[in-house]
């Protein structure tokens, strides 16, 4: 089977929601012109890591990005991966929320981040989230995950050993002087798991980082099928096919040679 999959590599403004939200709905448009099956999103694209006002300018339950989100899948037929959100939830906290929806707006998935990156004081001001994100998307079995949390391959290998999922969706706002770690642990995570990636990374910069781009889609052999530049906005757009996944599987089967026993 075959997927167009495009990655929305986008600037953020800072705290200010109403015009990110126009950056999406324009790269929905984008997306649909190029007949893309699933479109994919970075992370806290609605505020940006304005940490200190997230009082006035998360979204109350997700609900706004849900409701955008969900609108865009349906109107254009998309998957949508929709990065992650700043929430407000309950009891006054804040996450980093992934929302997920099939081309008829179905919601399919909902994950607060579980690393928060200390390095950015997220940990100060949001809460971490501590459950899976499984999703079946445009018929193949899937997980996605935020940023930091790719830092940790126990985690992943958590979530793609319950399948194997035979795509690993990142979003992130992974500043450039570290964009090739990111490349790297992107890379790793592809082969160890051995399944596509799907990295989604933001441009532009807050009053702390400059974003690196390099949004990047990887085969299960870590080879890199598409990149994108590490500085400007644009729509990545590349087609895998998901059945090569399946002919690497057979070769060298880690999952069943795993020895979970001796794990700790
Ligand atoms: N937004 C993030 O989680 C950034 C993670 C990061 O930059 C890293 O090096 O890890």
């Amino acid at each position: 089977m075959t997927l167009k999959i495009a990655i929305a590599q986008i600037d953020i403004a800072l705290g200010k929601p109403a015009i990110n939200e126009q950056t999406v709905i324009e790269y929905a448009q984008k997306a649909a012109a190029v007949e893309a099956d699933i479109l994919v999103y970075p992370e806290m694209w609605n505020t940006g890591y304005d940490l200190l006002n997230l009082e006035t300018v998360s979204d109350p339950q997700g609900q706004r990005s849900v409701n955008l989100l969900r609108d865009l899948a349906k109107k254009y037929h998309l998957n949508i991966v929709g990065g992650s959100v700043a929430t407000a939830q309950a009891e006054n906290k804040f996450y980093n929320t992934m929302f997920v929806f099939n081309d008829k707006g179905e919601q399919v998935s909902e994950y607060n981040k579980l690393h928060l990156f200390g390095l950015m004081n997220e940990e100060k001001f949001m809460s971490a989230g501590n459950k899976t994100n499984l999703f079946n998307l445009a018929d193949v079995p899937s997980a996605g995950a935020i940023c930091y949390d790719i830092r940790f391959p126990e985690w992943l290998r958590t979530m793609m050993s319950q399948g194997p999922q035979e795509i690993l969706y990142i979003v992130a706002e992974w500043p450039i002087q570290r964009i090739k770690q990111w490349q790297l642990l992107l890379q790793a995570r592809a082969i160890e798991n051995q399944t596509f990636v799907v990295a989604a990374n933001r441009v532009g910069r807050d009053n702390d980082n400059t974003f690196g781009g390099r949004s990047l889609i990887i085969d299960p052999l870590g080879n890199i099928v598409q990149q994108a530049s590490d500085d400007k906005v644009e729509l990545l757009v590349a087609e895998i096919n998901i059945n090569d996944e399946k002919a690497i599987r057979g070769e060298i089967p880690v999952f069943s040679d795993r020895r979970p026993e001796l794990y700790r």
